[in-house]
């Protein structure tokens, strides 16, 4: 049998080589576990900011700091300030009007060059504290094409920088500096080179295990599977001079959608802090999304150390100052992400949550987490349209009035409900559902209701006299029976003539908030047809003498 290799015909297996991965026999990051949280970078200000159409103004960057303190972040990259007059701006704003936190550090981006780096310490002139991140690239075509220099001419970059850094900070000594340095592009970069560049930074700066320094490892184009970042990191960590002076921190990118994945990897490997954004908004595919990698961890019961439970604010803030809608199917955030609209999800979430006790682990099928932790109300899981069973109209149905709809209940439900959503072919909301149950089930305007009645005796002795009303006209009626509803449907079947057969009867108190004080549900045949009614009353007898009537009434429309 013949086939095509390829099944377009110009594709060049060539042109794109595979990456190359790291021959390790000591891997030990596949065994490990995370714990506890990273230290937390958010670069939303910077990375986030520098990638936008029309880069934030200082309100919208005022707004998105607001949302990363109080979220909890300790570290925030707050621009490039020797980039642009606004970045510069918003950290003098910052440090002038006082705005940052005690136990909260700011961190400023600069290439390895001299003006530039003078002028970030200008911007961060009267800081009490700052993170100094110096970076230049070394990836071999960032060597070879962009920088026309040889491996010693790049490190000789990051060394004059360091050194810079290093000098410029001891002109402001009244503030605690740490310094950072990533060789940017480093998932590119040879490991070997790069632990080069880095322990010739470490050379300059001499950290101790009491005044570190941060190394900051991106994956600046996401270009290999996570594994191979992880095991770049691992390799990194075993390497690198004086590890226990050095945090290093990751910057991963999200090109191959793995962003997050390689995050999480590279922590197993050994880093020790993340840098990332809110949403993933950044560069291209965006950075590394620290809201996901923090639900991750929430959701295996590890404290991610950041409040995400305002996930509407995180939202709405970040879509202001992006001008980047959320996916509704954004991981854990996302609108659609704790809805189901298919019947068997919804039949299985439905018992899920009915049996779910309050001091048992969270154990819900397709709900990862309780919606509520972040702000979302059940209401929002379960949504009803073509695609829906039983479950989730009865569901929504339960919520809005506060009842328990009895299997027998649902099962009739479904199919004026499926019907209708097939004919609106669109999604039916609570309402749409609640006024055809009424319509469906419970008497309408016009029809005939209980108006008033006595009942005497009790037991087999039950006698009931009862008056109707038809919305113009008051019919008596009486009859007895070996309880009150037998009584009742003796008494209509005198009256009227319709001969009430019950096949099934529920009855329950309505929940809080109802104005009815119960509900009753009545199947029955009448004439060798099945109706089911429904109604609700302040009090249980009307209720169900009510329910009667709803079938009653859809009886004698029928005739
Ligand atoms: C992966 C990242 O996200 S890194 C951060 C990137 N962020 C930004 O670039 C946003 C802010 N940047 C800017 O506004 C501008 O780049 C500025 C104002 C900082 C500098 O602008 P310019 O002076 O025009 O330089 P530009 O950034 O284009 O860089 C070009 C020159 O700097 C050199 N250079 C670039 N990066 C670095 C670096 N990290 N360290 C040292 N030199 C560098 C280049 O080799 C090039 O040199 P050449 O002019 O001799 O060929
Ligand atoms: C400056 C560095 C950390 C960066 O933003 C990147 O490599 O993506």
């Amino acid at each position: 049998m013949s086939h095509h290799q390829y099944s377009n015909p110009d594709f060049n297996p060539e042109k794109y080589p595979r990456f190359p991965v790291i021959r390790k026999t000591d891997r030990r990051w596949p065994n490990a576990e995370i714990r506890t949280a990273p230290l937390w970078c958010s670069v939303d200000l910077r990375d986030g900011n520098q990638a936008l159409i029309e880069p934030m103004n200082v309100s919208q960057k005022q707004a998105m700091w607001h949302l990363l303190v109080n979220m909890g972040f300790k570290e925030i990259e707050v621009g490039f300030p020797a980039a642009s007059q606004p970045d510069f701006d918003f950290v003098r704003w910052l440090i002038e009007e006082n705005r940052i936190p005690d136990d909260v550090t700011i961190q400023v981006l600069v290439q390895a060059r001299n003006d530039l780096i003078e002028r970030t310490y200008e911007a961060l002139d009267g800081a009490r504290r700052a993170v100094v991140h110096v970076y230049n690239s070394t990836s071999p075509v960032q060597r070879k094409k962009v920088f026309n220099l040889d491996k010693a001419g790049i490190v000789d970059i990051a060394r004059q920088g360091a050194a810079k850094v290093q000098q410029v900070a001891r002109d402001y000594p009244a503030t605690d500096w740490t310094f950072q340095y990533s060789p940017e592009s480093f998932s590119s970069t040879e490991v070997e080179f790069a632990v080069e560049v880095c322990n010739a930074v470490i050379e300059v700066w001499q950290p101790t295990p009491e005044k570190k320094i941060i190394l900051n490892l991106p994956a600046t184009v996401e270009s290999a599977m996570p594994n191979v970042f992880a095991d770049q990191i691992e390799w990194f960590c075993d390497h690198v001079n004086q590890r226990d002076s050095v945090l290093v921190s990751i910057h991963t990118h999200n090109d191959r959608g793995c962003a997050v994945a390689a995050a999480e990897m590279a922590i197993l490997a050994g880093a020790d802090r993340i840098e990332g954004t809110l949403l993933g908004n950044g560069e291209r595919t965006g950075n590394m999304d620290i809201v996901t990698m923090a639900m991750n961890l929430y959701s295996q019961g590890i404290d991610p150390q950041l409040d995400i439970s305002m996930a509407d604010d995180i939202i709405s803030t970040v879509e202001a100052c992006t001008n980047i809608k959320t996916h509704p199917r954004h991981p854990w955030l996302g609108e659609l992400v704790y809805t189901a609209f298919s019947g068997s999800h919804q039949d299985a979430i439905r018992k899920c949550l009915a049996a779910q006790t309050e001091n048992e682990p969270w154990d819900i099928a397709y709900l990862p987490i309780n919606p509520e932790d972040i702000g979302r109300s059940y209401q929002s899981v379960i949504r009803v349209n073509s695609q829906s069973g039983k479950g989730g109209a009865s569901y929504l149905l339960e919520q809005a009035m506060g009842i328990t709809l009895p299997r027998w209940v649902q099962i009739e439900l479904a199919q004026p409900v499926q019907a209708l959503a097939e004919r609106s072919a669109s999604e039916l909301q609570t309402d749409d559902i609640v006024r055809l149950f009424r319509h469906t089930f419970m008497t309408s305007h016009g029809q005939l209701q209980l108006d008033s009645y006595t009942l005497e005796g009790s037991g087999h002795q039950s006698a009931v006299q009862a008056c109707l009303n038809d919305g113009s006209n008051l019919v008596s009626l009486h009859g007895h029976g070996n309880g009150a509803i037998s009584a009742f449907t003796d008494a209509i079947h005198r009256a009227l003539g319709v001969a009430v057969q019950i096949v099934q009867f529920d009855e329950q108190s309505a929940g809080e908030g109802s104005d009815a004080g119960a509900v009753a549900f009545i199947q029955a045949n009448i004439n060798g047809q099945r109706y089911t009614g429904a109604a609700a009353d302040e009090d249980t007898l009307s209720a169900s003498m009510n329910a009667i009537l709803a079938v009653v009434n859809q009886s004698l429309k029928q005739q």
